[in-house]
């Protein structure tokens, strides 16, 4: 069995793969300083608790936080005995080489959506994913990642407003009921909720215009649900899309080899 772990900057991700059923998903803060055995900790007693036994003799890890990289190949390597893929280091093969100026380093989740959405959806792609950054991933006609577009994210955005303005709360988002808000919060969400809905907007449209192509739109992410909700700003809204990029990935590199 294959497990899958994708790291983001504020979440990590772990996914245990049979073929191509996933049988378990947990998710964990990302911390650079834990260890293989906290690690194992957390990860066995989540098993032990939905009553899994899974046999895992495989890996594949997306991080965009490089140094956590270190801890999770200690935590296969002692608790696996497996050597894991690592997506964006010179050995892991991608399906299509990204088209972008030399010397770019492109953060690995973001290739990573590109494989996923391309083996679901084909070519001519943007993925919209809203993690710690809102992210749009360009894939072109053959699935390679072409570009794309990096903006804050939504959580940050309004974690922002709270740091710089000494007036101003911590705030979650949701939809507003109204455009004008009439307290605080209320026109704290609405500047970012309908700000969102309309950078979305304005972004997948330009890019459109600029490839001269109309493409589909795949939206992931914990916060894509709540933007879906308002207007048709996405084709398809698939929340394991980081999940099956890794297992696309894996899988390529694995026929690859043999
Ligand atoms: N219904 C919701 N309302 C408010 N926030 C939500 C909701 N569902 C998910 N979230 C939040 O959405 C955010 C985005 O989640 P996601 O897992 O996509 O990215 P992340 O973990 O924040 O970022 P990264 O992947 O970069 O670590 C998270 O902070 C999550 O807590
Ligand atoms: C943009 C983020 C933070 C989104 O998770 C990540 O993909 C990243 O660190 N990227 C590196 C720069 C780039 O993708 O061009
Ligand atoms: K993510």
């Amino acid at each position: 069995m294959l497990l899958a772990i994708d790291c983001g900057n504020t979440n990590t991700v772990f996914s245990v793969y049979d073929d191509d059923t996933a049988l378990c998903t947990f998710r964990t803060s990302t911390h650079h300083a834990r260890t293989a055995d906290a690690y194992f900790t957390w990860f066995s007693t989540l098993l032990k608790h939905h009553r899994i036994e899974p046999d895992i003799t495989e890996a594949v890890i997306s991080s965009t936080v490089p140094r956590v990289v270190f801890n999770l190949r200690v935590f296969c390597d002692q608790y696996f005995g497996c050597r894991p893929l690592v997506v964006g280091k010179p050995d892991c093969l991608l399906p299509g080489q990204p088209r972008v100026d030399q010397g770019t380093i492109v953060g690995p989740d973001r290739l990573v959506n590109t494989a996923g959405a391309f083996d679901r959806h084909g070519g001519n792609l943007i993925v919209v994913d809203f993690g710690t950054a809102t992210t749009f991933d360009v894939a072109g006609h053959d699935g390679a990642y072409v570009g794309g577009v990096i903006a804050p994210g939504v959580n940050l955005s309004l974690e922002a407003l709270h740091m710089a303005a000494a007036a101003l709360p911590h705030v979650d988002i949701t939809k507003p009921q109204r455009v004008v808000g009439t307290n605080t919060v209320a026109c704290m969400q609405s500047g970012v909720f309908w700000g969102y809905v309309g950078l979305v907007k304005e972004i997948c449209a330009r890019i459109k215009a600029e490839r001269d192509q109309n493409m589909k739109i795949i939206a992931t992410g914990g916060l894509a649900p709540l933007f879906a909700q308002t207007e048709d700003l996405f084709d398809v809204i698939e929340d394991d899309l980081t999940m099956h990029g890794l297992t696309v990935i894996h899988k390529y590199n694995k026929d690859k080899a043999e």
